[in-house]
Order: C-alpha cells, then structure tokens, then sequence
C-alpha cells in the first residue's frame, strides 16, 4: 500500500509542506515568538525529513529526544498549538496537500504531534527521557512500535 509520505509526494511534496507552514507560523503574532530565539538555517530541510520518516519514508538522522527537549518545558502553550494547527491547514492548500485522503491525514498527524506528542513534557520540571523514537503515523493513525 502507497505509504502517507509517497501519497504526500515524498521528500519534495513534505518541504514545500514545511516551507509553507514555516512562512505561515513566521507570519503569525503568536506562533512566530517561539522562533524569535533563532533556529537552524536548514529548519525547513530538516522539519521535512522528520516528517518524511513519520509518515513512512526514509530514516532522517533525527533524535527525538533532542526534538522533544526543544519543544519542552515551556508551560502550556494551548493558544499557540492551535495557531500552529491552523497555520498548518494553510499550508497544506499552499502545498496543494490538501485534497482527500491525504490532506486529512497529515492534519491528524499535525495537529497529535502538536497537541499531545511534542507537547507532552511542557511543565518546566519534567525531564524528557532519553532514548525516544520517532512516533510512526499511517492512514489509521499512530502506529505502535512493533
Ligand atoms: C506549536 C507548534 C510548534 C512550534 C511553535 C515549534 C517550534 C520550533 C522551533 C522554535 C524550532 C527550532 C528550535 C531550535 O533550532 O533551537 C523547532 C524545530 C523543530 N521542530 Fe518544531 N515546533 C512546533 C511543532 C512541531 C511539530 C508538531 C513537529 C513534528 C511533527 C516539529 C518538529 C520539529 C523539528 C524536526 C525541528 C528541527 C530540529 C532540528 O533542527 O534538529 N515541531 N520547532
């Protein structure tokens, strides 16, 4: 079966993905604070590949631990998790994503991965543990570790 990340057009359908979210989160007043602090010159390369390996693609060299740690300890942040979610619906038009099935599915891992997985140690006391994986998602959602 055609896995999520060749139905989202691979590596080059993911970066125009991630691009697109990234100008949109930039633009946004809520969501663009979080990268007033700076980030990688290869942010939109980079966020691609992780997707590319969620969704079913080729392994990106990432840590999960060292993602999850950047997205920690910040409190709740719920306003800018959903700004987040709808800058990414955007993007997806931007993309030419957002046709059914595919548009619905990467929403569904978008807005998870937001809400629960990257969001999941928030409080500035909890220790992110070492030795994550990169959560797996497929057209019926999160896959478990086999
Ligand atoms: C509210 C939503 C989000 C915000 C505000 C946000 C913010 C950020 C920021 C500021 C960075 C740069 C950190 C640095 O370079 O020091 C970053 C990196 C990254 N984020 Fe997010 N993020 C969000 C959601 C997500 C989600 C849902 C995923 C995955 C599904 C994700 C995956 C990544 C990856 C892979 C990197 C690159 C790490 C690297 O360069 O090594 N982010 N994010």
């Amino acid at each position: 079966m055609t896995s999520v990340y060749e139905a989202a057009g691979r590596l080059e359908g993911l970066t125009r993905l991630a691009g697109a979210w990234h100008e949109r989160v930039l633009a946004d007043p809520v969501v663009s604070h979080a990268f007033s602090h700076g980030y990688h010159p290869d942010h939109t390369a980079r966020l691609a590949a992780y997707w590319a390996e969620a969704l079913g693609g080729p392994a990106s060299g990432l840590d999960e631990t060292t993602i999850v740690r950047m997205h920690s300890g910040n409190g709740p942040h719920d306003e800018m998790n959903d700004r987040a979610i709808a800058c990414f619906d955007r993007a997806l038009d931007d993309a030419g994503l957002a046709a059914e099935p595919v548009g619905r599915v990467l929403h569904d891992y978008f807005a998870w991965s937001t809400r629960d997985s990257m969001n999941r140690y928030h409080r500035p006391e909890d220790d992110v543990p070492a030795g994550l994986r990169i959560p797996h998602w497929s057209w019926d959602g999160l896959q478990q570790p086999g």
